[in-house]
């Protein structure tokens, strides 16, 4: 059978609305809720369904309005039969030809009346245009227009009943069936709803089916059918011609849209506004939905950012400990002096060298000043003066331009002192090794301990010195280039006096540095994935809870002609939604606690772009996948069923 064929009545004419032929329902537990019902409503008909609690009242009316499906017999529609694994096409039927009252009014309490009667619109084929009017006028009609803005929640019982009443008026049904629609209201406002449903379904030509348990209503209709153990036992009349013809005033009635079903696009658009309209309505909702994902991003970037943070403090940490001097010395082979196999001012253009000082030792040297005898010290022959590298302190005498010139010496402070030499203003001379040489500056501390007690020459200062010497080289670099330097000095060493000249080992953590930064960036990226899965699980967790808690509120959208593909879309939307909105919460959160910590931990705080948009990313995904599980949920409930709890 054709979709299309359910759709409008223009090829109906004559036949029966609806017409059940030998409908058995038979429920999981074993209970035969009717047990072959044959039952025809025509076109504008009005019928009252009455019988003892249990008689399969509920189950007959569900079967009617296509929630249910029986499990023998068949119902007809315009005399075409409809196959109960058409869900798609029972869903269409019942947003565009069926209005429903359920025994409970089942509104969404964080909606506001107004919404809550637009929900019975928005799920009819019916144009929006004049909704505004059709809202009212609905409201109206059960006494409560002045309640439009009124949260549902805030409603009584019998208000709460009178708008699900007001939602079924609104909408541009060929049949109604209500359920005892006045079992909450006085029987002065039941007889007037009853009156009221009458006169809107004569307006439109619509059947109304009412089921009730009160005689006053069933004797307002025209008809009264009696179950008794899910079977009819009494009709008052049999399916006849129209009794009540549409009215030519369609007052605020909505304009059929006659589309042959609802697009896909108005379904989408529906469907996103009703996600829009859960997240900004039920803030428990929203602010529970949005936790999970909250603290999974939060916990995820906090570890993210540290491990990234803490990296480029291990990195800081390693680089300031990197070495960045060599030491090599070479010591005198008693026979001839020592020479370095390369030159020193080349050594200063090895790649990373930022200064040498080379420190040449001569054993034995006669020093005297003056009237004094001669004493026999170390000298140490340098470069330009020491201690550039060596951290060698010297006082220079006023005025003097810290480069020894060849007829200039330093003097320790222990050898000054042995050779009387206490004012430097004075210019003392001494001779060393015979020559004069004018004392301008004391050395009073150096790394090398023996330096107080030696005297510092300039080259050349000395001449020819029969002494054999020693000499040590003192290179500093930049930070990691000390290693290379060393390896050159190994490399050019002459391979006959290997064993006199000895490199002093460069401490070079490089490899540890990378091993504990992999370590703590991969324990902090462990504890941003665990995070992340605990996000993950939270998220389906409560938003499973979210649609176990929501069944009524689902079935009623299903009743009203979402289809299940909607109600999957609505949830898996609504997942999402609240997922990413947690995350933009988490990032927040996140930040502050990376600022926060490094603070504390005077690091410098590293953030780098995936860290906003791995999340981001990761919540769109965690909301998709996430939002399954409760969506199939969504998507498998029944609403007859729903309804019911
Ligand atoms: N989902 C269900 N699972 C099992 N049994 C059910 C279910 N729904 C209804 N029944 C049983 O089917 C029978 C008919 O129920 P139904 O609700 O249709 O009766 P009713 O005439 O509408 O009753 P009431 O007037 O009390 O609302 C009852 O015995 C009921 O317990």
């Amino acid at each position: 059978m054709l979709e299309k064929d359910l759709l409008g009545p223009t090829e109906s004419a004559g036949r029966p609305l609806i017409e059940l032929r030998g409908i058995t329902r038979r429920y999981a537990n074993g209970t035969t809720a009717l047990a072959g019902v044959d039952l025809v409503i025509g076109p504008g008909e009005r019928v009252a369904v009455v019988g003892r609690s249990g008689s399969g009242k509920s189950t007959l009316l569900n079967v009617l309005g296509l929630l249910d499906a029986p499990d023998e017999g068949e119902v007809l529609i315009d005399g075409h039969p409809v196959e109960a694994a058409q869900d798609r096409v029972r869903a269409e039927w019942r947003s565009s030809e069926l209005g429903f009252v359920f025994q409970r009014s089942h509104l969404i309490p964080a909606l506001s009346v107004r919404e809550n009667v637009l929900l019975g619109l928005r799920y009819s084929n019916a144009s929006l245009d004049d909704a505004d009017q059709v809202v009212t006028g609905s409201l109206r009609a059960v006494g409560l227009e002045h309640k439009e803005q009124a949260l549902a929640r805030t409603l009584s019982g019998g208000e709460m009943q009178r708008v699900a009443i007001a939602r079924t008026l609104a909408r541009p049904a060929r049949l109604w069936l209500a359920d005892e629609p006045t079992g909450n209201l006085d029987s002065a406002q039941s007889l007037e709803i009853i009156e009221e449903l009458k006169r809107r379904a004569a307006e439109r030509g619509a059947a109304l089916v009412v089921v009730t348990h009160e005689p006053d209503v069933a004797a307002r209709l025209d008809r009264v059918v009696t179950l008794r153990d899910g079977l009819v036992v009494a009709d008052s009349a049999h399916a006849t011609t129209p009794a009540h013809g549409p009215d030519q005033d369609r007052g605020d009635l909505p304009t059929r849209d006659r589309r042959p079903r609802t697009r896909l696009t108005a379904r989408l658009a529906r469907t996103l506004r009703f996600v829009a309209q859960g997240i900004t309505s039920n803030a428990g909702r929203t602010a529970s939905g949005t936790l999970a994902s909250a603290v999974a991003v939060a916990l995820a970037v906090t570890a993210l950012g540290l491990a990234q943070s803490a990296s480029g403090q291990v990195t800081e940490l390693f680089d300031a400990q990197r070495a960045t001097q060599v030491t090599a010395a070479l010591a005198a082979d008693g026979t001839s002096d020592a020479r370095w196999p390369v030159r020193v001012g080349t050594v200063a253009e090895f790649p990373g060298v930022t200064g040498v000082e080379h420190w040449r030792y001569r054993t034995g040297v006669p020093v005297a000043n003056g009237a004094l005898a001669a004493l026999t010290v170390d000298l140490v022959e340098v470069d330009e003066a020491p201690g550039a590298i060596t951290d060698t302190a010297v006082t220079w005498a006023p005025g003097e331009d810290r480069v020894l010139a060849e007829d200039e010496v330093l003097l320790g402070t222990d050898l000054a002192r042995r050779l009387g030499v206490a004012q430097l203003d004075v210019s003392p001379e001494i001779t060393v090794q015979g020559a004069p040489l004018r004392v301008v500056g004391l050395v009073t501390a150096s790394r090398s301990g023996t330096a107080t007690g030696s005297a510092f020459v300039g080259p050349g200062a000395t001449g020819d010195l029969a002494a054999s010497l020693s000499s040590e080289l003192f290179v500093e670099t930049v930070p990691g280039a000390a290693r290379n330097v060393a390896d050159r000095l190994h490399d050019l060493a002459d391979p006959f006096q290997t064993t006199r000249m000895t490199i002093h080992p460069v401490l070079e953590p490089n490899a540890f540095r990378g091993e504990l930064q992999d370590s703590v960036s991969a324990s902090l990226q462990v504890l941003a994935v665990v995070a992340a899965l605990a996000g993950l699980v939270g998220v389906v967790f409560v938003n499973l809870l979210s649609v176990s808690s929501r069944t009524a509120e689902l079935g009623v959208r299903r009743a009203f002609g979402a289809r299940r593909s909607e109600l999957v879309t609505l949830v898996v939307g609504e997942c999402t939604a609240l997922a990413v909105l947690g995350a933009v919460v988490g990032l927040a959160v996140g930040f502050v606690a990376i600022m926060v910590v490094t603070a504390a931990a005077r690091w410098q705080p590293m953030f780098d772009e995936r860290l906003l948009l791995v999340p981001l990313a990761g919540a769109l995904v965690f909301g998709l996948l996430g939002g399954l599980p409760p969506a199939i949920a969504a998507g498998r409930i029944e609403p007859a069923d729903a309804v019911r709890s």
